[in-house]
């Protein structure tokens, strides 16, 4: 382990001078992508070689300066209003970018954006998202508890952190610096620049491969600091009073790093950064909960300003604000993570209280309670939603109107925004009397569940009885449910939502793709075939599209990681189930074949947490009318003769609560939700689960209590790393651990499955194995997916003979 040394930019003790305040209003961030996902397009356009380097970056710029010019628009005004968080890729790739702290396989695009750089330069920055050749990207996972990935740094004891000042280190136009350099010359009075904090930084990174056992991350913060030193001076040097450093990892209490620790990381951090003489001032957030006892750490140190998640988080304790001393508090209290209006009234009573909490006289702004990057552009722009539905919503245009209005309440009492008050008290009001909001039907049968709804026979009943319908041999192969989603397909949904192509004539080419995967699988001889799944757009829309109580929007787009964007639906009534969803295909593909068929649902979690979900009704009830409706299709999948319903969940673990102490009443209702769907189904009916990641360990408990018979999980990448953990722990059911890594267009060798199926053997014994891939194929080829699918299913044959013989 390396002994840390002492961060070296020059520091003293004096703060910088008195400069600009806060302003009354402010948002942490703004999309990156642009209203009409132009950033993709851009971005795309260059990797697929269609543009130059130059037309990228003018493309960037255009929407920097369109963001600029909108915010300023829509009425932030005022120092320091407008943050500059543009990135082209992903947050903390940014920082990873801007001090080259690339892992060693990297290492060669160190410098890339020019001499004595050691920035990458925009190609190194695309390459260490994308991987290249052998090359693996960086690895991708969630942002907080959001549905937005950012890429793991992977540190050791040897990363640099550098930061060459005078450059804006992506690439002289485009990193933090030179943002602030641009938004100053094109007449932004002070820009305010947004980078991710650097104890943020180190809990999300991981151990890089050639780390030293027990190696951590936060170990190297003394060396990180002396990289950022360097940073906030560039970015004083060249114009920002302000900047904005987002240390959202604070307000988790999951890192593995004990909390004392992180807390004197925090003070380590923040007494240091505080103490450097030629810096911009700074405001550190703790977004997506409550800083908690991280509040008091910061306030002791002599930063100028902290943000406060109160949408997530609660108020912090009186003493502790109390605490904060002069220091400015931006109060976030318009969400950016939903997609509704701002509950007007209650966030000016929680102002207030802030208010007098705070020492006589503190600044106090209005703001964001994270980044909008969360939610869509502009809801005006939703013409074909339900006006009434329209009425009650707020993308990020609006809640830039939100904290406007809120900004003034505060400053010049109720009286300055009495309509906007009476406004939302009456949407309010209108909204909730829809008829859909609020279903008696619906109501009454969520009341109605017992506890015998969500109880199965036990396993050791069901497995028999599923053993003698199925007549499965040992090691059973199948699939996660789709197959490639080719341009036909793709061209015939649209074609059919435009109009052009009628119910008949889609229906006809579905039927058609479906038969020819269930010939390919019966070719390629898997036991358990699907129907492919091509008639789904997504696993999560296609349902809402065919529930009560969901609306989908034209252009609502967020961003989910680097250029690819989801439009998430819009969950905001009560949840019913017109008809039956999935059964047409599912039986009209059993019919053609002897082999068992396996129906495929997504499970209630994993529909909420990649929908925007309703404000005004616990999740927990909200899962409960999910389950219930996924209840009566797996009835008529059922009553349809499917013996295999799989019901996937991969969202399980991602909605995971931040803090330890939130998480067993999450994983008691969303548990409960899974075993409301499953619970009616039939011993002899097999129920399949499907989540797509490998270090389910802190949620084993959880997948164990779902009491599937069966489980798909992501295993390749890891060769099979959590199976030992599992046989520890006593997972009683069959378990289908991927031996094929779907993320990547390389085909798996008969023996690399089987030496995979193999270990899992080993590790589970025979009898409780299932051969599959890691995921679904929609994102792969044909040509990849048979080949791999038949290596699959030799190496399945391989290890049976050997059990076997
Ligand atoms: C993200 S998990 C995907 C599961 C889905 N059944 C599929 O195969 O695509
Ligand atoms: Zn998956």
């Amino acid at each position: 382990m390396t002994t840390p040394t002492t961060p070296t930019t020059p520091a003293a003790t004096t703060a910088p001078a008195p400069s600009t305040p806060l302003p009354a209003a402010t948002i942490l961030g703004y999309p990156r992508i642009g209203p009409d996902r132009e950033l993709k397009r851009a971005v795309e356009s260059y990797w697929k070689g269609a543009t130059s380097a130059d037309e990228l970056r003018a493309a960037a710029a255009g929407l920097r300066r369109a963001t600029r010019e909108r915010l300023r628009g829509l009425g932030l005004s005022g120092p320091a209003a407008v943050p500059a968080d543009f990135a082209y890729y992903d947050q903390v790739l940014q920082v990873t970018s801007a001090l080259g702290a690339v892992p060693a396989r990297f290492a060669h695009l160190r410098g890339g954006a020019g001499q004595g750089h050691p920035g990458l330069g925009l190609e190194g920055h695309f390459t260490v998202a994308r991987g290249q050749g052998d090359l693996a990207a960086q690895e991708m996972t969630k942002w907080m508890d959001s549905n937005y990935h950012y890429l793991v740094p992977e540190i050791d004891e040897s990363t640099v952190f550098d930061y060459a000042p005078g450059f804006g280190a992506i690439d002289p136009t485009d990193g933090p610096a030179a943002q602030v350099l641009e938004a100053l010359a094109a007449g932004e009075p002070d820009p305010r620049p947004v980078i991710v904090g650097p104890v943020t930084y180190l809990l999300a990174s991981k151990p890089a491969d050639g780390a030293a056992p027990g190696f951590r991350p936060i170990d190297r913060l003394d060396d990180l600091l002396g990289a950022y030193g360097h940073l906030l001076a560039d970015l004083w040097a060249a114009g920002a009073q302000w900047v904005q450093i987002d240390e959202p990892a604070l307000v988790a209490d999951t890192w593995g790093v004990p909390r004392e620790e992180v807390l004197a990381a925090v003070h380590r951090a923040y007494a240091w950064i505080a103490a450097i003489v030629e810096r911009p001032r700074v405001l550190v957030t703790g977004a997506y909960g409550s800083l908690g006892d991280a509040l008091p750490v910061l306030g002791a140190t002599g930063i100028e300003a902290v943000g406060l998640d109160l949408v997530a988080g609660a108020l912090p304790r009186d003493e502790d604000l109390a605490a904060l001393g002069g220091k400015s508090v931006v109060a976030g209290v318009v969400s950016g993570r939903n997609i509704w209006r701002t509950d007007l009234e209650a966030a000016l009573t929680t102002l207030e209280r802030l208010r007098d909490a705070l020492p006589q006289g503190a600044p106090l702004t209005v703001a964001t309670s994270t980044s909008l990057q969360h939610v869509p552009h502009d809801v005006e722009r939703e013409a074909r939603l339900d006006p009434a539905i329209r009425s009650w919503l707020a993308f990020a245009d609006q809640k830039v109107g939100e904290v406007l209005t809120l900004a003034r309440g505060l400053a010049e009492g109720r009286d300055a925004i009495a309509d906007e008050l009476a406004r939302d008290a009456s949407l309010r009001a209108q909204r909730a009397a829809h008829p859909g909001v609020r279903r008696a039907e619906v109501r009454d049968a969520v009341s109605a569940i017992t506890p015998a709804d969500r109880a199965r026979p036990p396993y050791a009943e069901r497995k028999p009885l599923q053993d003698a319908r199925l007549g499965l041999p040992l090691l059973p192969t199948t699939t996660i449910g789709s197959f490639p989603q080719t341009p036909e397909i793709r061209a015939a949904r649209a074609a059919h939502r435009g109009g052009e192509l009628d119910a008949a004539g889609y229906g006809a080419q579905m039927r058609a793709e479906i038969e020819r995967v269930v010939r390919l699988q019966e070719e390629i001889g898997l036991d358990v075939l699907v129907h492919g799944e091509a008639e789904r757009n997504d696993m999560v829309q296609y349902f809402a599209e065919l529930l009560d109580g969901f609306a989908t929007t034209e252009h609502g787009w967020v961003q989910s990681y680097g250029s690819r964007c989801t439009r998430p639906s819009i969950l905001w009534g009560d949840v019913a189930r017109p008809a039956p969803m999935t059964v047409a295909w599912s039986s009209y593909a059993q019919s053609l074949t002897d082999r068992p068929l396996k129906g495929m649902l997504t499970g209630p979690v994993t529909i909420m947490a990649w929908s925007f979900v309703r404000d005004d009704l616990p999740r927990a009830e909200v899962a409960d009318q999910l389950g219930l409706a996924l209840r009566a299709e797996v009835a008529d999948l059922e009553a349809a003769g499917i013996g295999v319903i799989q019901v996937d969940e991969p969202a399980i673990r991602e909605t995971l609560p931040l803090r330890r102490a939130d998480q067993p009443a999450y994983l008691e209702w969303s548990v409960g939700s899974f075993r409301l769907a499953t619970g009616g189904a039939a011993s002899a009916t097999q129920i399949h689960t499907h989540l797509c990641y490998s270090e389910f360990d802190v949620v084993i408990d959880a997948v164990d209590h779902l009491d599937a018979d069966v489980t798909s999980i992501e295993a390749s990448r890891s060769r099979m790393d959590i199976l030992p953990a599992v046989a520890e722990h006593g997972f009683a059911r069959q378990l289908g651990p991927g031996v094929w890594d779907i993320h990547s267009p390389r085909v798996p060798s008969t023996e690399e499955c089987a030496e995979l199926v193999g270990r899992a053997v080993d590790a589970l014994g025979a009898g409780s194995v299932w051969v599959n891939p890691d995921c679904g194929l929609k994102t792969r080829g044909y040509a990849e997916t048979t080949t791999s699918l038949r290596n699959l299913v030799d190496a399945a044959a391989r290890v049976r003979g050997g059990l076997e013989g």
